[in-house]
């Protein structure tokens, strides 16, 4: 009896939101999408690549700052001005803290995520997590960094000349490598050590598959074997830590110390561990298994897009060449951390690869405080969703003049004429992406090493343009980075 009155109430439910009205934001008086049929147009949506989805959204209503949509049956308000973006993201901070995407903190064992977490308890730990990623911290991560590019480099050596090599697969193993080190204190050397249970547990997760894509849409999931696996990883060694005295400067240790501060505090009585600052061991759990899973999959996909390019741009390629040769000549021949501030022009490509082919394609806000959207008398009330369509920007001609075309020195801070609002590939405001700093110093340094070595060429599998992946979240290329390397000095 109980079951069947469970199914009645869960069809009830859905035939209710089936068959509700959609007209949340024309009663508003926002201009909307109507999903025609309900909730079948959601899940079609979802069978688009993410720059095939947004470009379809962005481009539905050009004359407009902002529009309606509803996903399912939720209403989220889309901004394609990008000084409402700059608003909502920074200085109307107050009205819109949280993130859309939350998982349940209490019945995860990996749920105290800063990425997930909402309100106060996101704020204390923001505040507590910050310092770890300073430029000071970032540097002193230097040689990890450096043992994973050299890894990179070392498997290139082996590889037969003219050999066909899978970048985008290459550049999440270097970059699962990076994350390992820094997050987990672990030196697995994926690169040359393709078996890895640690790689494929890791892939496992982020396999692209439309049926997790719709699942997601209800509630975000992590397998949980996968949560498993990788708590034992970090508890293994943070044992093996313990028992040899080892620290090393990653932000595994760094997270170890702010838990030993607050155990201490607790063992004081200045704070309990019911106050949302509060950091616990499941705090640091949650936090490098966050790192990881937020981590690899984004920065693979960075670098792999930047090899990619820089293999199409011949002439930028050598630009940047040239650059890293005479910085790293002025250093003694060596990479060092002062170097690594001075690639400018690497910085800037990065910056063009993640315009053209961001791997996070547009971030979300939810209203904590009722919002009156900028210029209008529309009260958005707690709740609602506003989605940011990032990647539309960056290919706006209005913005991005020749939006196809690959062009570093957008970014030279003397060309920039682009609003900020129009280039957020890691978010903006107090809740942008916390590792920002940390990408860019970490694929400087990868990308530096390898170029230094060898000269990245299209080859015979080099698709142009690339296909995105249909399956997945973040922009991934469907088929691969496929490229070909000459040694420098045998070119
Ligand atoms: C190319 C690589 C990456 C890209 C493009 C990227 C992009 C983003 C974006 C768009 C957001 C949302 C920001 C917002 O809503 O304003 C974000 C948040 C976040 N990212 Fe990244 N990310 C990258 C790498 C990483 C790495 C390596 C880590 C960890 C080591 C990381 C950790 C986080 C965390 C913890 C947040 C949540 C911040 C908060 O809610 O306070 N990201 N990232």
């Amino acid at each position: 009896m109980f079951v069947e009155c469970i199914c009645i109430i869960l069809i009830v439910y859905l035939l209710y939101k089936v068959y509700n009205p959609f007209d949340f934001w024309t009663k508003l008086g926002v201009v909307q999408v109507k999903p025609m049929p309900p909730i079948i147009s959601s899940i079609y949506g979802m069978t688009m690549s993410p720059r095939d989805g947004v470009l379809m959204a962005y481009n539905m209503f050009p004359k407009e700052r902002f529009f309606g949509v509803y996903n399912l049956w939720r209403p989220v308000l889309c901004l394609r001005d990008p000084e409402l973006v700059e608003r909502v993201l920074i200085n109307d901070f107050s009205h819109l803290y949280n993130r859309s995407i939350a998982p349940d903190a209490e019945t995860t064992a990996v749920g105290e995520q800063l990425a997930s977490l909402t309100d106060e308890k996101w704020k204390a730990l923001r505040n507590k997590l910050s310092p770890t990623f300073t430029t000071g911290k970032i540097k002193g991560m230097h040689e990890q960094l450096k043992k994973c590019s050299e890894s990179l480099v070392k498997y290139l050596s082996k590889r037969e000349p003219g050999e066909s090599l899978e970048f985008k697969d290459l550049s999440s193993r270097v970059s699962m490598d990076v994350i390992a080190s820094v997050a987990f204190g672990l030196d697995l050397d994926l690169i040359n050590n393709p078996g890895s249970e640690f790689y494929k547990i890791g892939k496992l997760a982020f396999r692209p598959s439309y049926v997790m894509k719709v699942l997601f849409l209800l509630q975000p999931m992590v397998p949980k074997s996968m949560i498993q696996y990788f708590i034992d990883a970090i508890e293994e060694t943070l044992k093996y830590r313990k028992d040899n005295d080892i620290q090393r400067q990653d932000f595994l240790h760094l997270m170890t110390e702010l838990e030993k501060k607050d155990e201490e505090q607790k063992r004081k009585g200045t704070i309990s561990p019911g106050d949302p600052g509060f950091f616990s061991h499941k705090t640091l759990l949650s936090n490098a298994f966050a790192f990881f899973t937020g981590g690899f999959d984004t920065t693979g996909s960075a670098l792999g897009y930047l090899f990619y390019e820089l293999a199409i741009n011949q002439d930028e390629q050598d630009r940047i060449y040239e650059e890293i040769k005479s910085v790293v000549s002025k250093h003694d021949g060596v990479l060092t951390t002062e170097s690594v501030g001075e690639l400018k022009l690497l910085d800037y490509a990065l910056s063009e690869t993640l315009r053209i082919h961001p791997p996070a394609v547009g971030t979300d806000r939810v209203v904590t405080k009722p919002y009156q959207i900028p210029g209008t008398d529309i009260v958005l009330p707690v709740g609602v969703t506003i989605s940011i369509l990032g990647y539309g920007f960056n290919l706006d001609p209005q913005y991005f003049p020749e939006p196809d075309k690959f062009n570093i020195d957008r970014f030279n801070p003397e060309n920039i004429t682009f609003p900020k609002g129009a280039f957020i590939p890691f978010g903006d405001g107090p809740r942008r992406c916390i590792a920002e700093r940390f990408v860019r110093y970490a694929i400087r340094v990868i990308a530096a090493d390898l170029l230094m070595n060898y000269k990245l060429m299209v080859g015979p599998k080099t698709e142009i343009p690339l296909k995105y992946d249909p399956r997945s979240f973040l922009l991934i290329p469907e088929n691969g980075v496929w490229l070909k390397v000459a040694k420098r000095g045998e070119i």
